[in-house]
């Protein structure tokens, strides 16, 4: 519903330091400076490689920004491999993607603990890319309504409306993930007008329509024109076609309403 799209790049656990470093370099060089009045474009590194992102994009500045694929719900302490909202507010992040579903499948995490890092990520003063999303089964029962909404509330538990305004939200169907197989418009479009309701309901138009809703799984350059032209679509969170810089500056390019750079 915001007129300028964010297209942000998962980059998942691929590309080393140097690696990204390249990849932000090549995505800068492409995109001419004029296309980030009309798109966002955020990349979302692993946690080793954010210092040297963040280094290059605020040495050159650079229109890109950046974030991270997870957060600690935990202040600090003793917990030995995590990593802390203010640890990557120090880094310069601007977002952190939090419940996706590979963390939720892999790593166990339960709504409680997604909302735990919601919480954790708006503390900081950073923006949460909140995904959900239903599996194939959930799809085949008719239930993924119910069951992305549910999703949705229960990881803005306690989160104010001033927050929730604050907030991305990533519509991920699982089955769409990583398959090649993406969700059509039409289907991605009735999810992200149903969180936009739901956000409606718990928060007031007002917060409904400042949030950014993102569809997620299989986005390449030749399906997001028609998904950013959905009236709840404001943007994708793009997971293999943002680790090829050509292809995910022409994605850009596109959510920005053209023409190719
Ligand atoms: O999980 C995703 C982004 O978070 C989507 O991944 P793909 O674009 O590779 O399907």
């Amino acid at each position: 519903m915001t007129d300028k799209p964010l297209i942000a790049g998962n980059w998942k656990m691929h590309l080393n330091h140097l690696e990204a470093i390249a990849l932000v370099q090549k995505i800068a060089f492409t995109l001419p400076e004029k296309y980030f009045n009309s798109v966002d474009v955020a990349v979302l590194p692993p946690f080793t490689d954010i210092r040297s992102v963040q280094t290059l994009i605020e040495g050159d500045k650079l229109s890109v920004t950046h974030g991270a694929q997870d957060v600690s719900a935990h202040e600090s302490g003793a917990y030995t491999g995590e990593v802390s909202g203010a640890m990557l507010a120090k880094l310069g992040c601007s977002f952190v993607v939090v419940g996706h579903s590979e963390r939720r499948e892999h790593h166990g995490e339960t709504d409680e603990l997604v909302n735990a890092k919601v919480r954790a990520t708006l503390a900081n003063g950073m923006t949460p890319i909140l995904c959900v999303g239903e599996s194939l089964e959930v799809r085949e029962q008719n239930a993924h309504l119910e069951h992305t909404t549910e999703q949705l509330g229960a990881a803005l538990k306690g989160v104010s409306a001033a927050q929730a305004g604050n907030c991305v939200i990533a519509y991920e169907p699982v089955w769409a993930i990583g398959t090649g197989r993406v969700a059509t418009p039409a289907d991605a479009e009735e999810v992200c007008a149903a969180l936009r309701e739901r956000l409606s309901g718990d928060y007031g138009d007002e917060v409904a329509r400042q949030v950014r809703v993102l569809y997620g799984g299989s986005v390449k350059s030749k399906n997001i024109g028609e998904l950013v032209q959905q009236s709840n679509i404001d943007g994708a969170l793009v997971g293999g076609a943002s680790l090829d810089a050509e292809e995910f500056t022409k994605l850009c390019a596109l959510a920005a309403g053209g023409p190719l750079p």
